[in-house]
């Protein structure tokens, strides 16, 4: 049965300010058995209480061309909806653009397009950046499509019957750059580039303006307690930790009604108040909707709105948690079953913005690092609580170390015709490493063993939670773990004429290529192109890399290895190619 699971993710402003920490480095605990384990039924069962899971990932804004940030935002969404497949649920991954609002316009005019060309282009970069990285998508949604606009014009007349809407006046400060309104406690005096003095908001930093003007206005204020008892009840609704207590924070703030549109004579490229030709809907509400036109809305919707689950930078939490919920509340729908937070990549220091132009363009450099290069970067540097600064020395130290050498260098070494001559996946013997003592495994490689038998059920739980670094650290220390183990055991020391020594060379392959079988299995979600060089290397069939019944080693439980005695495939050169610096100097001359 396949089931559904759908993701979804969206761009905006900076709203939210954290301390940087220092990357955790915790090193995952393996349980640890003293008594040299002997394990039973390893066979892994990837199983979720509710089967039916729906997630969702953010729409990026069109006024610049994306950075590395976007990818960032994709690429984790990208991750977890592989992972989803490979457990065998019918995931629906969505982004798209948002191309209304003042900025777009402004923007547009500036480039002397009309809107929707403007828009159309910026889009396609998006797409071509997306497909150059592999970021499979089910759907592409731009907010300037027909089906959008029903469904924003829908859902805004359900909340007008309601009486959550009305008009009133708004009066106060407005960040255009931020598309968002802020309270005079958010707002500081500065001074402009000109010396002249301006407000500012004090969460992003960007220019606001007074403004007064005649609009719709929603009763946001009528939904602090509903919000409070959804959070309350729901602990792991906003992911990590300390986003959820933010959010906490902010409702134990004002919570004033929102203003819900424009006059149509300042903003004319947006979706027009059902109507009330001279209003035009706040861009957020219509880009917020953009989730769930993608799961049918207005029509048949229900299948993949209960389990929706967003990705969003943390300066998007407000609106996500805070003014997305209340408007579903509204509207009388379901409430996102998770909203998972990431933080910023900075460039020396600050956060990496196409306003303050300190951007690194993914696309020139996933073609100087590769595609799956810079998603394992991306996945594994960046961690969700924390800030991050981006550095190309970072960039090729980590895939040096972890792809080349380590992932790499395994591979090659049980592969290469020296160790592996009759290139197969070879025996294991089970008198040679037997589930008690009294063969030529030590005490290390049963620590071994045990930690890549625990390893898909950790990888999973990290998955879960959307700590994909803390699942990279988890497969890269059991990487470690089995090179020791071939570099302790120095295979190529063993003479093969010697049945003794040929039986324990050939479970020293198996074991390894077993290990790496896990790792290669594990990674898909992360680097599907090394994924499935790995895997079929191993001649690891398709229908054979699913996470389902991942079972590691069946022949040291005495089970039928499917693998075993079965010809490897062919070699397609090195895993992962060294980076050198020199030759990326020279491609950034270019
Ligand atoms: N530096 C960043 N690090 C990680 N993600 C980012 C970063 N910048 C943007 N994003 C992601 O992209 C989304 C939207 O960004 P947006 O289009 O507003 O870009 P921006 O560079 O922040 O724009 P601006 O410079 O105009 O403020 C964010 O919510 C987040 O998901």
């Amino acid at each position: 049965m396949r089931l559904p699971c759908l993701f979804v993710s969206r761009s905006c402003k900076a709203v939210y300010r954290l301390h940087q920490n220092p990357f955790s480095s915790s090193v995952l605990a393996v349980p640890r058995d003293q008594r040299l384990p002997v394990w039973r039924s390893a066979s892994t069962h990837f199983c979720t209480d509710d089967r039916s899971y729906y997630i969702t990932t953010p729409i990026f804004y069109v006024n610049a061309s994306p950075h590395l940030g976007h990818l960032y935002s994709a690429v984790i969404a990208d991750c977890l909806h592989r992972y989803r497949l490979l457990q065998g649920f019918n995931s629906k991954f969505s982004t798209g653009t948002d191309e209304h609002g003042l900025k777009i316009q402004q923007a547009a005019e500036a480039a002397g397009k009309d809107p929707l060309t403007f828009c159309t282009d910026v889009s396609e970069r998006f797409k071509h950046l997306f497909s150059s990285c592999n970021i499979a998508y089910t759907d592409y949604i731009r907010t300037t499509e027909q089906r959008h606009r029903r469904a924003v014009e829908h859902f805004w007349s359900v909340l007008w019957n309601k009486g959550l809407i009305y008009k009133g006046g708004y009066e106060g400060w407005y960040s255009t750059q931020d598309e968002s309104f802020l309270m005079p406690s958010q707002v500081a005096d500065a001074v402009d580039s000109s010396g002249k003095d301006i407000k500012v908001s004090l969460e992003s930093g960007h220019k606001v303006e007074w403004m007064k003007e005649e609009n719709y206005m929603f009763r946001l204020s009528a939904f602090r307690s509903q919000l409070l008892d959804w959070l309350r009840g729901n602990p792991r609704a906003i992911q990590p930790e300390r986003f959820y207590q933010a959010v906490l924070q902010w409702l134990q703030e004002d919570l004033p009604d929102l203003s819900v549109s424009r006059q149509r004579s300042r903003l004319h490229w947006g979706i027009p108040v059902p109507g009330d030709a001279e209003q035009t809907i706040y861009v957020w509400l219509d880009a917020l909707v953009n989730y769930l036109t993608v799961a049918g809305y207005p029509d048949k919707h229900d299948h993949w709105w209960n389990m929706a689950h967003h990705i969003v930078g943390k300066d998007i939490l407000k609106f996500h948690a805070i003014y997305w919920p209340s408007f579903l509340l509204a509207a009388g729908l379901s409430l996102p079953k998770t909203i998972y937070v990431h933080s910023h990549w900075t460039v020396g220091g600050k956060k990496m913005s196409k306003s303050l132009g300190n951007v690194v363009d993914p696309l020139e450099r996933s073609q100087i690092f590769t595609s799956d290069g810079m998603r394992y970067f991306l996945l594994r540097q960046g961690v969700p609580d924390s800030d991050c600064d981006y550095t190309d020395e970072k960039v090729i130290k980590l895939l040096n170390a972890e792809l080349t050498d380590s992932l790499g260098g395994l591979l090659n070494r049980c592969t290469a015709p020296a160790l592996n001559p009759a290139q197969v996946y070879p025996s294991f013997c089970l008198q040679s490493f037997p589930c008690e003592r009294g063969g030529r495994a030590v005490s290390e490689d049963y620590h071994m063993l045990d930690a890549v038998k625990n390893l898909p059920a950790i990888v999973q739980q990290h998955y879960e939670s959307m700590h994909i670094y803390k699942a990279l650290e988890a497969i890269t220390a059991c990487v470690r773990q089995t090179n020791g183990f071939v570099q302790r055991h120095t295979p190529w020391k063993l003479d093969r004429r010697h049945t003794q020594d040929q039986r324990w060379l050939d479970t020293i392959i198996h074991v390894s290529l077993e290990c790496l079988r896990i790792y290669g299995t594990l990674l898909q979600p992360i680097v599907p192109e090394i994924s499935n060089k790995l895997l079929s290397r191993l001649g690891v069939q398709p229908g054979e890399r699913s996470l389902v019944a991942l079972n590691f080693l069946p022949r040291y439980q005495g089970m039928h290895c499917p693998f075993e005695g079965r010809a490897l495939g062919l070699d397609s050169g090195v895993l992962f190619s060294r980076m050198e610096r020199q030759n990326i100097d020279k491609r950034n001359e270019k």
